[in-house]
């Protein structure tokens, strides 16, 4: 029989190490920066031991997000500027990982592999895109070669296409990290994360055919893009301005009023629906043309936590019901607290309470994937595509 190459040998013998050291990716819809988690892990499935060795977020600098933001979640954009993105990103993001690891004192081949999300710039299920012919799609930028060659360790990438391809929407894919790290028999949890997009993933007491994973809909998406508009900031720092707004309830309702909160479960979504034109097409809707920037961004604050405490409700009004919270809007207390008011029989707090830190869990949930994409076996979690995903990168 002819010899692997050294690639191949390499990968098989990353694959049957007892323990594996993998480095998560993630750089959201927020676009503020990239989440790199250093993990270490034996076994895979629900054999699976983990631990955060390292974490940071490496902010992008004003100009990148410029950038980025020329092809993010437009229908057009330059083609000649997406093709130069992908390669610079790949590139780009595989030197933040070489200043982490030089930051916290470690040789990049002592990292078995980095698994990578890349950076989403359109997310199209066909709910939404509509389009007859054609199915679910995503596209994420941020070439898995690049960030091989620049590091010189083995990446995984491009986990979403493989999701689509066995009939999913390519997102949420926090369902497999989520009932890994998260389940507890006989608690029936939640494991909310708000970011750009607000998702969660349902975890029953028991059945495992039950859970459930899906968008919800805006996070801090259109918080930050009003914030970005009309007060030259970047977020809602703790909520200084929603605190000191009033929410006008007639923009809340027709907010509401949008047939993707009536689609089918699960489902997902993007800032390619929810953004300031869809504020503007609400406003439109009521006929209110002028409002005053800081009741507005009160009332986009309002609409997220509705949004969420809706969704809890009408699906999940168990007693006993446990909610833990991650993503950037974790650290929003106007969502926060309203979460805790409207939804006053569920015990909230963030995800550091089940030992996962709650900034890191998205890049940890890559990491993970990137280990099962090694060693593991698909899952079969209720009707979810039972597939292993991401591609392989190899160094040289
Ligand atoms: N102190 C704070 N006060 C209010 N909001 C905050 C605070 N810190 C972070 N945020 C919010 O969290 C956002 C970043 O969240 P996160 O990093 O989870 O998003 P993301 O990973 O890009 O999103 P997604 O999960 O949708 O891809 C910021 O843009 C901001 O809206
Ligand atoms: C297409 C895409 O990038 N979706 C993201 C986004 O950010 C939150 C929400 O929308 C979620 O569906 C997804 O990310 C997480 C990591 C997921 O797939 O679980």
């Amino acid at each position: 029989m002819p010899a692997l190459n050294h690639n191949l040998q390499k990968l098989t013998g990353i694959a049957q190490k007892e323990a594996r050291l993998g480095i998560g990716l993630m750089s959201g819809t927020s676009l503020d920066g990239l989440d790199i988690a250093l993990c270490k892990f034996k076994g895979s499935g629900t054999q699976t031991a983990f631990e955060l060795l390292n974490f940071i977020t490496i902010p992008y600098q004003e100009k990148f997000k410029y950038e980025v933001q020329q092809v993010f979640a437009k229908k057009e954009v330059s083609l000649e500027k997406v093709t130069l993105l992908n390669a610079y990103l790949g590139t780009f993001h595989g030197e933040l990982v070489l200043q982490a690891l030089n930051e916290w004192g470690i040789n990049p081949g002592q990292v078995d592999f980095i698994a990578s999300h890349g950076q989403t710039i359109y997310h199209a299920p066909g709910h939404q895109h509509k389009q007859p012919g054609y199915g679910n799609a995503t596209l994420q930028i941020g070439d898995g070669d690049h960030l091989a060659v620049t590091t010189g360790i083995l990446t995984i990438s491009d986990f979403r296409q493989k999701h689509i391809a066995a009939g999913g929407e390519g997102a949420p894919l926090a369902l497999y990290g989520d009932v890994l790290l998260g389940s507890k028999p006989g608690e029936h949890r939640i494991l909310l994360n708000i970011g750009g997009i607000a998702n969660l993933t349902y975890l029953p007491a028991d059945a495992v055919t039950e859970v459930l994973c899906t968008d919800i809909g805006p996070g801090n998406t259109l918080i930050d893009a009003a914030c970005r508009r009309y007060f030259n900031q970047p977020y809602d720092a703790d909520s200084q301005i929603a605190n000191t707004g009033e929410v006008n309830q007639v923009l809340l309702d027709a907010l509401l009023d949008h047939p993707f909160f009536r689609e089918a479960l699960p489902k997902t979504t993007g800032p390619e629906l929810f953004n300031l034109e869809y504020v503007a097409d609400a406003q439109q809707a009521v006929r209110l043309f002028n409002i005053n920037k800081t009741d507005l961004v009160a009332t986009l604050s309002a609409f997220t936590g509705r949004t969420i405490s809706n969704f809890i409700r009408t699906h999940f009004n168990l007693p006993g019901l446990k909610i833990f919270v991650s993503g950037g809007g974790a650290r929003n207390p106007y969502i926060i607290n309203y979460l805790k008011s409207t939804l006053p029989n569920a015990a909230i707090a963030d995800t550091s309470t089940l030992g996962i830190n709650p900034d890191a869990k998205e890049a940890i949930l890559f990491a993970l994937l990137g280990n099962e994409a090694l060693c593991g076996e698909p899952m079969a979690i209720g009707k979810n595509p039972a597939v292993l995903m991401g591609k392989f990168s190899f160094a040289g």
